[in-house]
């Protein structure tokens, strides 16, 4: 699974000097090497663009490598808010968007992901695509809020539902999170209200296309 992603990051996704920055400044941080892929990142900036969605909602923001990725997707246009636990992850995240030229087309909201989507549901927000990659116990509930605050036809998009490899090969090292991601792929592959396929990219991203009701 590595050497095929490397070769895709390598021949379709290379970062450019400005994601080059963002993965540096990560680690002059501290912060942890967990960015998604440059091949999932280019991903989100194609599924955001071709979508022509507007109003994007992330849940986990570390350093913003994927902020930025969603952002470029609907360029001078949209708005990305954007959910993190550390108030120190979201102020790096912030200005990496600054520094993308998207500093004024971004909110962060901080402290737990699921405190912060069951404001947005009292507040009758909606958005129209979704990416989820925060703490993997709880992606079955972000799918639920998400549901909620979905426009018809959103898009919610996953990452590390292949958990290195572990959902399907036994052999390989399990994950903390290798079971939480068998059940969310079941969960998100048969929701009635979704019609979903794994993309075996990066580390795995379900997208998953909200039904009109
Ligand atoms: C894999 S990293 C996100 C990487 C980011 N999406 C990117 O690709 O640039 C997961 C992030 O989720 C955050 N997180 C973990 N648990 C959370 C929670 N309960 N609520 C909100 N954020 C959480 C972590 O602090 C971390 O920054």
């Amino acid at each position: 699974m590595k050497k095929m992603n490397d070769y895709i990051d390598s021949v379709f996704a290379p970062n450019d000097a400005l994601l080059k920055e963002v993965t540096a400044s990560i680690k002059e941080n501290g912060m942890p090497s967990i960015s998604v892929s440059p091949s999932s990142g280019k991903l989100l900036t194609m599924l955001v663009s071709i979508s022509g969605a507007l109003n994007v909602l992330e849940i986990g923001a570390l350093g913003g490598y994927s902020g930025i990725c969603l952002a470029r997707g609907f360029g001078s246009n949209g708005k990305l808010t954007s959910l993190e636990l550390e108030e120190k992850y979201a102020k790096l995240a912030e200005n990496n968007l600054a520094k993308a030229g998207f500093g004024n087309q971004v909110t962060y909201l901080t402290g737990p992901a699921r405190k912060s989507l069951e404001k947005l549901e009292e507040n009758q927000r909606q958005f129209d695509f979704f990416f989820i990659d925060a703490d993997k116990e709880n992606y079955k509930h972000y799918l639920e809020h998400c549901i909620k605050l979905a426009e018809p036809g959103a898009l919610i998009v996953s990452d590390n539902v292949l958990a290195g490899g572990s959902v399907v090969d036994d052999t390989s090292k399990k994950k903390r999170y290798t079971e939480d991601m068998r059940h969310f792929n079941e969960l998100a592959a048969n929701h009635p209200q979704l019609e979903s396929l794994l993309i075996p990219i990066g580390d795995g991203l379900t997208v998953s296309r909200v039904k009109e009701k």
